[in-house]
């Protein structure tokens, strides 16, 4: 079978990630909050292995939203009818992106609240 070239396939991989955006509330508030943590980030002076956690969390999330948006759009294909294997398969995906979203608060919350306290109590 015909293999796209390198470039093609980063092209492919790129469109999806725009069409996400462009369809996806979910990823344009993850995206809002990943550009504040940055913010922060910088302005409450991270350590390297505090951005490593940052950066990973980013990839985490939004990885995670892209596959909830493809099964999303495999069991709109496969079905428009109502069945609960199609309900499982979307409950479940956007329970997985759930689970990484609160796992990112907690830790957001855990970096960035004692750089917050230490500031409010100068
Ligand atoms: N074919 C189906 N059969 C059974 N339940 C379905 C079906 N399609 C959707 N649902 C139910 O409706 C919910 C919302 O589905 P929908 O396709 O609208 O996702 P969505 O609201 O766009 O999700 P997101 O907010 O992550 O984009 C699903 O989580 C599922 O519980």
């Amino acid at each position: 079978m015909h293999k796209d070239p390198f470039y093609k396939s980063l092209g492919y991989a790129i469109s999806g990630i725009i069409q996400c955006i462009q369809k996806e509330r979910n990823i344009k508030i993850h995206l809002v909050f990943m550009f504040l943590v940055i913010i922060c980030g910088f302005l409450f002076r991270l350590s390297i292995t505090e951005w490593l956690v940052c950066i990973l969390l980013f990839g985490l999330v939004i990885s995670l939203e892209l596959v909830n948006t493809a099964i999303e759009a495999v069991v709109d294909l496969c079905t428009q009818e109502y069945h609960p294997l199609a309900k499982i398969a979307k409950d479940t995906a956007a329970g997985a992106v759930l689970i990484s979203a609160i796992a990112s608060v907690v830790i957001g919350l855990i970096i960035f609240v004692p750089k917050i306290l230490s500031l409010v109590s100068l």
